[in-house]
Formats: structure tokens, C-alpha cells, sequence
């Protein structure tokens, strides 16, 4: 049973936060598979319409759409198209790029890979406008210094702002930067619309996500807005293409997605710089896997996948998987009736979950052997699916709306700390004696996680 915080003096949003896997496993796989009302999320924060006019629509991506029709659509529309598995192997020659130091250089080199993904041949002034826009938006969300060291409470305080519409003046306002978001990517949007899809296809190396969403057709839902009042234009009408406002929300979310992940990126080249014994065995596995192709699910090189596996248990990227549940749906849950507010949204902490002391030995040390052969976590892998008895860690959520990029986020991390790693030597600065001098570790409170000192290193490039 979990322990629950109430958080009764909010009176807008009332937050419950879980940290316990097991409540989480029977919310998230029993009780979204057994449809008991686990499968929604809030609505999205930012459902400012850019569209006016009867085929004016709310704007949901993957992550806000509710559990539904057209949230199904979206959800394979990606995993089919943009990120099927198939599709990864012909992006390789993009992925040899010079990655080389901590998180603003890693940073830019998945961006234009994501960027490539997202829309095709871009040039290198639009994939900076795009990495300013999100990197923007991962302020407002909280993941800057602004909030650092406030706790969860100011976390929780400034999503109650961004609901409200009532923002710190210094972090903007969501109507502006959902304005810039548009005078981005429509421009983009409607090039790609001009073209046929045929000469869209011959033109890029890999056919971008943009491409599957201007093809794509989900099903007409009631949700068309007209002045407050229902549109009849769509109700029970077959199907019918995405709104500009869907476009450019799903672009965003594509790019932010991978923002979110690859900022996971950062905590492991820290690692190292603290653990040179743990990057010499590492470097030694990559030196003996040379001519294989480029890592995949973890099978030829297991202490690379350990590594990444220890790093997201202890640092998950994501702080928090959000549920959007009816009071009755918590209160068979935690069989609990003194539950104060109607709360309307729940927090798994992921990584409450990943450092369980009654789960992990020493679960606040960096140790990838655990996932090795003979060790605690054989075994266990970033999704928890429904036939594990137990949840260990869940960086990627769980159930049905767990995170279906996870394939690829761990493809990426896989080939980056694999290139930072085969060709540097990671040392602490020269004018700090040890490592642990400059590597705090300690993670900024917002919506993505980051380190808040970021990593000073000295490279050395390894001689071959
Ligand atoms: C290390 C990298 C990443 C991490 C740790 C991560 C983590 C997560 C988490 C925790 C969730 C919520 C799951 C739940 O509520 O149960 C999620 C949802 C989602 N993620 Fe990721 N993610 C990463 C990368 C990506 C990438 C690369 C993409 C797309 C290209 C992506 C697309 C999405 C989408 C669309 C959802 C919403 C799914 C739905 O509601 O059905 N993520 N992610």
C-alpha cells in the first residue's frame, strides 16, 4: 500500500503523489488493461487555438488526447511511421555525427536528428530556431534554474500557474510561445503540403514524421468547437485530416519528446568522469563489439545496456507518469476514504519508484553490474510489462500510454554514450582534485529532469 500526499491546499488541482510500485502496477497495467478509468491524462497545458472558424478543434498531441479513438490513431501513426524499428536502421549514417562534449553539444547533434526526422532536409538555421523554441518551452516547464531547490510544492505550484494562465512574467506566457510554435512550423507544415507525396518521398533520405501526419485521417470525434457551441459538421462523419492546431502540436511534442530524452543524455558522461573503472569496462566491451552494427536492443553488448539501465533507474528523465482518474477510481485503489479534496490528477514518481529502498540494495549507488547476469536485476528491463510480477522501475511509464519512444530514446543514448566513451577519455578538470568536486549530480526540479551544475570535463581524445 502506498502512502499518499494530499495536497488539499491546492484548489484548483488536487495532486496525489505514489511512489510505490505496487499501487503503480495495479493502476497502470491491471487497471488501465482492465479499463477501471487509469488510461487519461490531464488535458494539455497549452490549448490555446491558433485556428478560428468551424473546424476549430481542441489541439491535442499523443500525450494530452484522451484514451480513445483518436488518441489510438495518433499513438500508431508514430510507432508505424516515424519511429517503427524498420525505419531506425536507414537513419545510421545521420547518426555518426562528431558528438563530443556533455549536454549542449550532445544536445545539438540528436536535435538535428530529430529535426531531420520530424521534417525532412532542414537547414541548420531552422533546426536552431526549433532548438530555441524548445528549449523555451523546457523553461517554462519549470526545468530552470527559477524553480531550483523550491521542492515539489513550487513544482506543483507554478503547473496550478500554467493552468491558470497566471505565469511568472519572466517565463513568457503559453499564447506566445504557442504563437512563435506556429510561425514556425506552419510554414513548414504547408511546404511540405505543396509537394506531392511522391516527390516528398524522392527528396529526403528517410520520410519524415511531418509527411505521415499531412497523409494521416483519424477518426471524427464530438469534440468540434464552434464559439462554445458543438459543430455538427463532424460528429459520426468517417474520417478526416489533422487540424493546423493538431500539426503543429504533434511536431512540438515530437521535438520536445526527444529534448526530454536525450537531456537524460547528460548524467551518464558524469558517471563515467566519477567511475573510470566503469568506463574502461565499458570502453573495452565497444573495442571488442567494433565491426558489429550500431547498438540495438543490448544483445551483443550487455554492460552498455547495463549502464543505461542504472543511470535511467536512478535518474529517470521524466520526473513523474500523470493520470487524470475519477475520485471513485483512487478510492478503490488505495481503499482509502479519507481522501480530503476530488482529486482530479495522480503522480507516479518514477524515480521514488527507482531508488525503492525495499526494492534495490544500495539503491543510491551507481551500480550497472546489477543488471549483469547473476546480479539483483537480471532481468529487468526500462518497460515493465503485464506479466512481471512486480515493478522495478518504470522510466518510460507503463500500461498502455507508456512511452512509445522508448525504443528509439534508448537507441540514441545507446549510440552516443557509445561514441563519447569509444573515442574520449573522461577526467575530472585539471584544477579540481577529485571527481566528486565537480560532479553534482543533484537534478533541477521541473518537467524534465537535468543536472543542476552542468558537467565541467576534461576530454582527452583516445589515440587508436
Ligand atoms: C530517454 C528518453 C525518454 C524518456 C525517459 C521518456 C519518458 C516518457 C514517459 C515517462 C512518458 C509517460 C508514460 C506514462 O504516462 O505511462 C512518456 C510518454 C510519451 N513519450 Fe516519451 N520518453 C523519452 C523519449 C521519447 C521519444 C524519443 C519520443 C518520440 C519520438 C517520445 C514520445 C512520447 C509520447 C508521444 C508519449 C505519450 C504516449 C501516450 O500518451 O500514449 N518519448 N515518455
Amino acid at each position: 500500500m502506498g502512502t499518499p500526499r494530499t495536497f488539499a491546499g491546492l484548489p484548483v488541482v488536487g495532486i496525489i503523489e505514489i511512489g510505490d510500485a505496487a499501487v503503480a502496477r495495479r493502476a497502470l497495467v491491471h487497471g488501465a488493461t482492465n479499463n477501471t478509468g487509469w488510461s487519461d491524462r490531464p488535458p494539455a497545458l497549452f490549448r490555446v487555438a491558433l485556428v478560428t472558424g468551424p473546424r476549430r478543434r481542441r489541439s491535442d498531441n499523443i500525450n494530452s488526447a484522451p484514451h480513445g479513438p483518436l488518441w489510438r490513431a495518433l499513438r500508431r501513426n508514430l510507432t508505424a511511421h516515424a519511429i517503427h524499428p524498420a525505419r531506425l536502421a536507414s537513419l545510421a549514417p545521420l547518426r555518426r555525427g562528431e558528438a563530443v562534449v556533455v549536454r549542449e553539444c550532445l544536445f545539438g547533434a540528436v536535435f538535428s536528428l530529430a529535426a531531420c526526422m520530424c521534417f525532412g532536409d532542414v537547414d541548420d538555421a531552422q533546426v536552431r530556431a526549433m532548438a530555441r523554441l524548445v528549449h523555451d518551452f523546457v523553461l517554462l516547464m519549470g526545468g530552470s534554474s527559477s524553480v531550483s531547490g523550491t521542492g515539489h510544492w513550487a513544482k506543483f505550484k507554478l503547473l496550478d500557474k500554467l493552468l491558470q494562465w497566471r505565469l511568472p512574467r519572466q517565463l513568457g506566457d503559453p499564447s506566445t510561445l504557442r504563437r512563435r510554435q506556429a510561425e514556425l512550423f506552419l510554414p513548414l507544415i504547408d511546404a511540405r503540403r505543396q509537394s506531392s507525396s511522391s516527390a516528398r518521398t524522392c527528396k529526403d533520405r528517410v520520410r519524415p514524421y511531418i509527411d505521415s501526419l499531412i497523409d494521416l485521417r483519424v477518426p471524427n470525434d464530438h469534440d468540434d468547437e464552434d464559439n462554445g457551441s458543438k459543430s455538427k459538421v463532424a460528429v459520426g462523419l468517417g474520417r478526416r485530416a489533422l487540424t493546423d492546431d493538431e500539426m503543429v502540436s504533434l511536431v512540438s511534442e515530437f521535438l520536445g519528446a526527444d529534448r526530454g530524452g536525450l537531456r537524460r543524455v547528460d548524467a551518464r558522461p558524469p558517471r563515467r568522469v566519477a567511475h573510470p573503472e566503469i568506463q574502461n569496462t565499458l570502453r573495452r566491451e565497444l573495442i571488442s563489439n567494433d565491426n558489429r552494427p550500431p547498438p540495438g536492443r543490448g544483445g551483443g553488448m550487455p554492460y552498455l545496456h547495463a549502464v543505461v539501465l542504472e543511470s535511467l533507474r536512478m535518474h529517470p528523465p521524466v520526473p513523474f507518469a500523470m493520470r487524470h482518474v475519477q475520485a471513485r477510481h483512487l478510492h478503490e485503489l488505495l481503499a482509502q476514504d479519507d481522501l480530503r479534496a476530488t482529486p482530479v490528477r495522480v503522480h507516479f514518481v518514477l524515480g521514488d519508484i527507482g531508488r525503492d529502498p525495499k526494492a534495490w540494495a544500495a539503491p543510491g549507488e551507481f551500480r550497472p553490474e546489477r543488471f549483469l547476469p547473476g546480479g539483483e536485476a537480471e532481468g529487468v528491463g526500462p518497460l515493465p510489462g503485464p506479466n512481471n510480477r512486480e515493478i522495478r522501475m518504470m522510466p518510460f511509464g507503463a500500461g498502455p500510454r507508456y512511452c512509445p519512444g522508448m525504443g528509439l530514446a534508448m537507441l540514441h543514448v545507446k549510440c552516443f554514450l557509445s561514441a563519447l566513451v569509444r573515442e574520449f577519455r573522461w577526467a575530472p578538470p585539471s584544477s579540481s582534485s577529485s571527481s566528486a568536486a565537480v560532479v553534482d549530480l543533484t537534478e533541477l526540479d521541473g518537467m524534465f529532469k537535468v543536472m543542476k551544475t552542468p558537467l565541467r570535463a576534461r576530454v582527452t581524445p583516445h589515440v587508436h
